[in-house]
């Protein structure tokens, strides 16, 4: 990369799309670019930016919501934003813009396309959200998590922090065998899954054989890791308390991802790029509420690669998973899915979408 690149990257709201914007960040930054992240404030807070070698700055991009007083105030809140973004790419002058997705992205990217500055676009989800459709058309390219490539975009994989390519590197290199006890990993995702911890106990408390024949770690979310524990508690036998271990939140979720054998999860794209990064064989269960039912999507995605199992349900009855861990509980079958998951794994997102962003944007 020309030391002359300098990056705008657009990316705010949940984790899922702050999370692949840092990613490309740094990897800008240890190619000797000039970034420059663009945030909203409700993620001021938002620990990831801590210590980053790169100036975070926030405008005032607002929510797409159904809320009549919102969309009447919307034309004036998204010309402000337009504004803000308008002086932040005047002042900064940069070579490209990329745009994580999601409303925040909105005003910034317009404000790229009247400034006539090459705009690019990363989509996380196998079914492309609103504001990646909208914008597609004036996108210099968009790069794909999943999905089919056509002339407008590319697919190179989710990007992920260099901290966790590097710890997942050791096991997608080596081949996973099945252990005499294996480790599900279950992960709620960012904010917990009420359905998938009361799916955990269900499957606990009906089916303790095969419960004791496994270890659980249980990413149960901030705000119900105590209930489930106090259930864990009272529910259930000494022997498979001891196998269980809950917690809510953790920032390093990749020390569970080194002792997991198995990941039960939410099919957020985040949740998804990082368990085949650890080859990981998955059973998702889609948060049947996300836009556009994009979860399914993305499980379907790596249930035709083999990688995953599916359970596509909104209640909490285990059978199908009892059925699932059954399944991958042999040796064979394990073999095949974490195989198919290691092939899955892109870990080299960040630095083809900016060798594409460079090339294109020709600083
Ligand atoms: C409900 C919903 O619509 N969720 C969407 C949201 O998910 P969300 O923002 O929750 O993000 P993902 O599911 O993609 O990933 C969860 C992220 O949280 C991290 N983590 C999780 C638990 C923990 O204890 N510690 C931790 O750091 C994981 O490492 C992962 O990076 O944006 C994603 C990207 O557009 C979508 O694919 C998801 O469908």
């Amino acid at each position: 990369m020309k030391e002359t690149a300098r990056l705008l990257i657009v990316a705010g709201g949940t984790g899922g799309h702050i999370s692949p914007g840092l990613a490309l960040a740094e990897e800008a930054v240890a190619r000797k670019a000039e970034v420059l992240f663009l945030s909203i404030p409700r993620n001021r807070g938002y620990a990831g930016f801590a210590g980053m070698p790169f100036t975070v700055e926030f405008y005032d991009a607002p929510a797409l919501k159904k809320d009549i007083r919102m969309v009447l105030r919307f034309p004036f809140d998204f010309f402000r934003a337009l504004k803000q973004a308008s002086a932040v790419i005047r002042h900064f002058q940069p070579t490209a813009v990329i745009a994580l997705g999601g409303y925040p992205s909105l005003p910034a990217a317009a404000a790229a396309i009247l400034a006539k500055k090459p705009l690019f676009l990363c989509e996380q989800n196998a079914v492309a959200g609103k504001v990646t459709r909208m914008l597609k058309r004036f996108a210099a390219m968009t790069f794909l998590t999943f999905g089919e490539e056509d002339a407008s975009s590319m697919l190179t994989g989710n990007p992920v922090r260099i901290k966790l390519r590097k710890r997942a590197a050791p096991y997608l290199k080596k081949k996973r065998t099945l252990r005499a006890h294996p480790t599900v990993l279950a992960l709620g995702g960012s904010q917990g899954a009420a359905q998938l911890n009361e799916m955990l106990m269900r499957l606990w408390v009906e089916y303790p054989e095969l419960a004791m024949r496994l270890n659980w770690i249980v990413q149960a979310g901030a705000s119900l890791a105590d209930e489930l524990q106090k259930r864990v508690d009272f529910l259930l036998q000494a022997p498979l308390r001891k196998r269980i271990a809950v917690f809510g939140f953790d920032a390093d979720i990749f020390r569970h991802f080194e002792k997991a054998d198995i990941c039960f999860s939410r099919a957020g794209a985040g949740n998804i790029t990082e368990a085949v990064l650890f080859r990981l064989p998955m059973i998702l269960l889609p948060y049947p509420f996300a836009a556009d039912n994009h979860q399914r999507a993305n499980a379907e995605v790596a249930v035709r690669s083999g990688a995953a199992l599916l359970i596509d349900r909104k209640d909490t009855d285990p059978r199908e998973l009892a059925e699932a861990l059954e399944k991958l509980m042999q040796k064979s079958e394990y073999k095949k899915m974490t195989e198919r998951a290691g092939q899955l794994a892109q870990p080299e997102a960040a630095g083809r979408i900016l060798d594409e962003v460079i090339l294109r944007s020709n600083p």
